[in-house]
């Protein structure tokens, strides 16, 4: 099995909202990938769905497993193999720390002992402590222990991260990368952060209200995305007819295009516009990413006339 999970035409609709509309996603087996998209994109619909917490929408053709398995019919043996945080990171409030650890060892065949204090180890964390009375930080890394101990074949991790400071989500990713995880156990999370997808993950998967919009390596993403600064002395330019523009933004008196897939042609076509002192720059990933997901929105309104 190359696919951890795959899904085709799977759809979610909610009052006539599309949380899934007609996806069609696979993500291969091991290694680390990241899930964005704007709020709504139907990151968090695709897991309850693919863990069998939401029946999807009905539809010709229309599947989702995960692990080979009809995400309809998870057998527990099957929901045995799968680890999944999600943002909230609820934990029994009035248990102490070593007596849930007890009893996920006891649930889980598979239990890591070893791995469980490794990661924990990295938090400040007392076995006899509530979890109530632990911070926002050092219950996210209870969990993460708590999933990591399972030997989870596939990790799923929903905006782990989020309402964490910078502090507490850096310990969180580092635990979480120099965890002793098995080779072909596969991380699947989902962020808003960019930052720690340029740091740890090694394949980028783009939602966009809930269709697959883009994959790839982050790093080839962000090859393909260029900004081009260009300064138009007299007056703007309509761009609508420009190639592959995904934002444009007026910044400092400069017109900044961020666009997909152009060559230095691009520079070229600028100055015939008009334009002067044209460079091109590569971005960081969140400018890529944020430029992708702004396309339609911005991208195709006329820019304001200069004053
Ligand atoms: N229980 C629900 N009832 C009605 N609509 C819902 C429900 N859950 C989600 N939605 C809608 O489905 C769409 C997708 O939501 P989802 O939570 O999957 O997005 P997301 O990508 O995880 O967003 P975020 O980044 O904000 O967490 C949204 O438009 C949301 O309003």
């Amino acid at each position: 099995m190359h696919h951890v999970i795959v899904t085709s035409n799977l759809s979610l609709h909610y009052q006539g909202k599309r949380a899934l509309d007609r996806l069609t996603l696979s993500v291969e087996r091991s290694g680390v990938h990241a899930i964005v998209g704007a709020n709504g994109a139907g990151k968090s619909s695709l897991f309850r769905v693919l863990l069998g917490f939401q029946a999807p929408t009905a539809g010709s053709a229309s599947s989702a497993s995960i692990l080979g398995c009809d995400s309809a019919h998870l057998t527990p043996a099957l929901r045995g193999r799968i680890g999944f945080v999600n943002e909230e990171h609820t934990l029994p409030g009035w248990m102490r720390v070593d007596q849930l650890t007890a009893m996920q060892r006891r649930l889980y065949p598979q239990w890591n002992q070893a791995r469980y204090a490794e990661v924990v180890r990295n938090f400040n964390v007392g076995p006899a402590q509530l979890i109530s009375q632990l911070s926002r930080g050092e219950r996210a890394g209870v969990n993460l222990a708590l999933a990591l101990a399972q030997s989870p074949e596939l990790l799923i991790l929903d905006e782990p991260t989020l309402g964490l400071d910078v502090v507490a989500r850096r310990a969180f990713l580092e635990a979480l990368m120099s965890a002793s995880i098995d080779s072909d156990a596969t991380i699947i999370f989902c962020s808003h952060q960019m930052e720690e997808i340029e740091r740890v993950a090694d394949n980028l998967i783009i939602l966009e209200r809930g269709a697959l919009r883009h994959m790839s390596p982050p790093f080839d993403f962000c090859e393909r995305v260029q900004l081009w600064v260009a300064e138009f002395p007299f007056r703007q330019p309509d761009s609508s007819h420009l190639p592959g523009v995904l934002q444009v933004q007026q910044i400092d008196g400069l017109t900044h295009f961020i666009v997909f897939d152009q060559a230095d042609d691009f520079g070229a076509r600028l100055r015939l516009m008009g334009a002067r002192s044209v460079h091109s720059m590569p971005v960081s990933l969140e400018r890529a990413v944020n430029g992708f997901l702004a396309r339609g929105h911005i991208a195709n309104a006329p820019i304001a006339a200069a004053a």
